[in-house]
């Protein structure tokens, strides 16, 4: 069931209560956004719900990685609001949104390790920052957990140089997802993989939803994941959202920015061309 969730009053500090799946968890409100004089977003308005992986297609530029900065306080928007929980964190100070980074990772594209930190140091980071009350013991299953989750159990003591693209990446990702998030945003997350470790992250962000209820948003280049992750996809283009929908309303879109989009893409998502 959804709800409207109201502004809350900003002098409440941010707690976070955990939703009821399918309710509005995020909603982008009239965003506005510009890097000098070009202006990206022009009324962005998108709602995403709890539990539900929401990927957000469109062509290179066009803001896609914004959107997700802005809800993590990487980047300010210009004008409207970004009601999380219903409070407006688009008018949060870095230290409101050091709690909101407590329950919001973003899995970074290409998201680099600690070279002088072990695997374990790595994972155990955000932990570290986040949770100071948490023992060495609690830690350190965590971590075994975690590095269990990306399907690298037992590699706690090897370091990053010991490690392949693919492995690196994928202890990025445990280490993204150490604190247990209940909204995590995956920028371009099988970027540049080979298919394995694309079907693993793909496995990955579904197991974070079936296993935590964890809400998903994903940014992506990569269509044939964007079809098999999505249970919503939003288009941005020109300036706004143009339309939201379930991957097949998308396939079906008769939007031009939506149907040219799909169009060039046809290829990739079905590449021996049958209808
Ligand atoms: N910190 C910044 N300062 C100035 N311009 C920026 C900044 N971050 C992003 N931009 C610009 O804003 C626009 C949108 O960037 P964004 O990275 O969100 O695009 P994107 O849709 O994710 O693209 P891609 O698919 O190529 O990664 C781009 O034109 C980019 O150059």
């Amino acid at each position: 069931m959804r709800k409207a969730r109201h502004h809350r009053d900003p002098a409440v500090p941010f707690a976070f209560r955990k939703p009821t799946p399918g309710e509005e968890l995020i909603r982008f409100d009239g965003l506005i956004k510009q890097f000098g004089p070009k202006r990206i977003y022009d009324g962005v308005d998108l709602d995403v719900r709890a539990g539900e992986t929401l990927v957000v297609l469109g062509g290179s530029g066009v803001g896609k990685s914004v959107l997700l900065k802005c809800l993590i306080g990487l980047l300010h928007p210009d004008g409207g609001s970004i009601l999380f929980e219903g409070y407006d964190v688009a008018k949060f100070s870095e230290e409101q949104f050091l709690e909101v980074r407590k329950h919001v990772a973003m899995v970074f594209q290409g998201a680099a390790l600690f070279d002088s930190l072990s695997v374990a140091e790595n994972v155990a980071y955000p932990l570290r920052e986040h949770f100071k009350k948490m023992t060495r013991a609690e830690i350190q299953k965590r971590v075994a957990e975690k590095l269990e989750l990306v399907d690298l159990p037992n590699t706690e003591k090897l370091m990053p140089s010991d490690l392949s693209g693919g492995m690196r990446k994928r202890v990025g990702l445990a280490r993204a997802i150490a604190t247990d998030p209940e909204v995590i945003l995956w920028d371009e997350p099988t970027t540049g993989l080979d298919p394995v470790t694309t079907q693993t992250i793909n496995e990955l962000i579904d197991s974070m939803k079936q296993r935590l209820g964890a809400t998903s948003i994903v940014v992506t280049h990569d269509m044939v994941s964007a079809f098999v992750l999505a249970d919503r996809m939003a288009m941005l283009a020109n300036r706004k959202i143009v339309q939201v929908g379930t991957p097949e309303e998308m396939r079906r879109s008769q939007v031009p920015e939506v149907r040219a989009f799909i169009d060039a893409r046809r290829l990739e998502l079905n590449p021996r061309g049958t209808p």
